[in-house]
């Protein structure tokens, strides 16, 4: 039976993380090795020209899961149809720029595509957003959808999740499909908090093979959290394939589901669960099944963990209060 390609827009297609994305879409690691699909391009005018030479690049590559590539400057264009959309460009903060500068700028991003996401996708239309402040984009986007179902705009701390268990893994000598159950918690900042509490090496709790409660507090914590801003002074450049893959992997698992046992992180609307207001896109632990998420329930909280939770929270309700002043909610 040939099945029909599912739509993926792409923002920002012509960035670097669009760049180590797009072939991953194409070659079939997004959806599944066996799922067609058409890619649409969505750019400001200055990145159609880079878009089409990406463009170009793909259609060399002969993927013969690839159905179709279209490129466009119009949200509206670029979001008809799409069952899944990326929105991975965003406006980087520049200096001198305030945070408010930042959101307002971001929210003339967010806000229209997120109406255009509304107006114009399919009915089973799942959104990441990549672009920075990924959380607060995201509120942004949903808001101005108010006939998409919240759930299905969720923000990426895949890449934090994933940076977490190589940390893990390195400091104990595992291997990093040893390690289940990790959770990113909060915001994708530097506030975030990377809990192995509930984590699990070969089947025995993390937190207990480590055994080392300074390393986890001045070592391993402020690594996971900081490892964007490392990568920046390292390469010249924010992370973009790590970041890229990441988003493969989140949408992967959200379609195709984790694995019995496990869990993943991801950036979703609280529903008030471990008492995160709801509504704000927080990282949560989630299972996934059949296209669909659900909260881990039932975890836990130490001391050591709720202090942290409740700082990366506190940030991103700092984040909606000041996009609702800007009227961006
Ligand atoms: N959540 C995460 O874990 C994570 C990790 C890494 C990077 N990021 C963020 O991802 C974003 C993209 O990173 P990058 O390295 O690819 O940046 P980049 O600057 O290389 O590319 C961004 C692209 O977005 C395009 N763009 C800007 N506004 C647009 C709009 N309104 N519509 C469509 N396209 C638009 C630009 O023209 C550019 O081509 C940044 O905000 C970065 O901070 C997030
Ligand atoms: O782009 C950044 O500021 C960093 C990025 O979010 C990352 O985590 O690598």
């Amino acid at each position: 039976m040939t099945r029909t390609p599912v739509n993926v827009t792409v923002t920002g297609a012509a960035g670097q993380i669009g760049y180590a994305l797009l072939f991953r879409i194409a070659s079939g690691h997004l959806l599944g090795a066996d799922v067609p699909v058409k890619l649409r391009l969505l750019e400001i005018p200055q990145g159609m020209k880079a878009a089409q030479g990406t463009a170009m690049e793909l259609d060399d590559c002969a993927f013969p899961l690839l159905k179709g590539i279209d490129i466009f400057d119009d949200p509206n264009q670029g979001f008809d149809g799409a069952n899944v959309a990326l929105l991975v460009g965003a406006r980087p903060r520049t200096a001198g720029m305030e945070r408010g500068d930042l959101l307002s700028a971001n929210g003339g991003i967010f806000k229209p595509q997120g109406a255009a996401i509304n107006a114009h996708a399919a009915d089973d239309i799942k959104v990441l957003v990549v672009g920075n402040p990924a959380n607060t984009n995201a509120l942004i986007a949903q808001a101005a959808a108010p006939d998409v179902p919240a759930e299905r705009f969720t923000a990426m701390t895949r890449l934090d999740h994933n940076r977490a268990i190589t940390q893990l893994a390195q400091k104990t000598g595992s291997d990093v499909t040893d390690i289940k159950r990790l959770t990113i918690w909060g915001n994708h900042s530097a506030t975030q908090y990377p809990d192995i509490f509930h984590a699990e090496i070969a089947g025995k709790n993390a937190a207990e093979v480590v055994n080392d409660q300074e390393w986890l507090a001045d070592t391993f914590i402020p690594t996971v959290a900081k490892r964007g801003a490392a990568i920046i002074e390292a390469r010249g450049a924010s992370s973009a394939a790590s970041a890229a893959n990441a988003a493969i992997d989140h949408v992967h698992t959200w379609v195709n589901g984790t694995a019995a046992g496990d869990w993943t992180s991801m950036g979703i609307p609280s529903d008030g669960s471990y008492g995160v207001p709801e509504g704000i896109i927080s990282s949560f632990p989630v299972t996934t099944k059949d296209g669909k998420y659900e909260i881990v329930q039932g975890l836990d909280i130490n001391e050591f963990s709720r202090k942290r939770i409740d700082a990366s929270v506190a940030e991103l309700v700092e984040e909606r209060d000041a996009v609702r002043a800007l009227g961006l909610i």
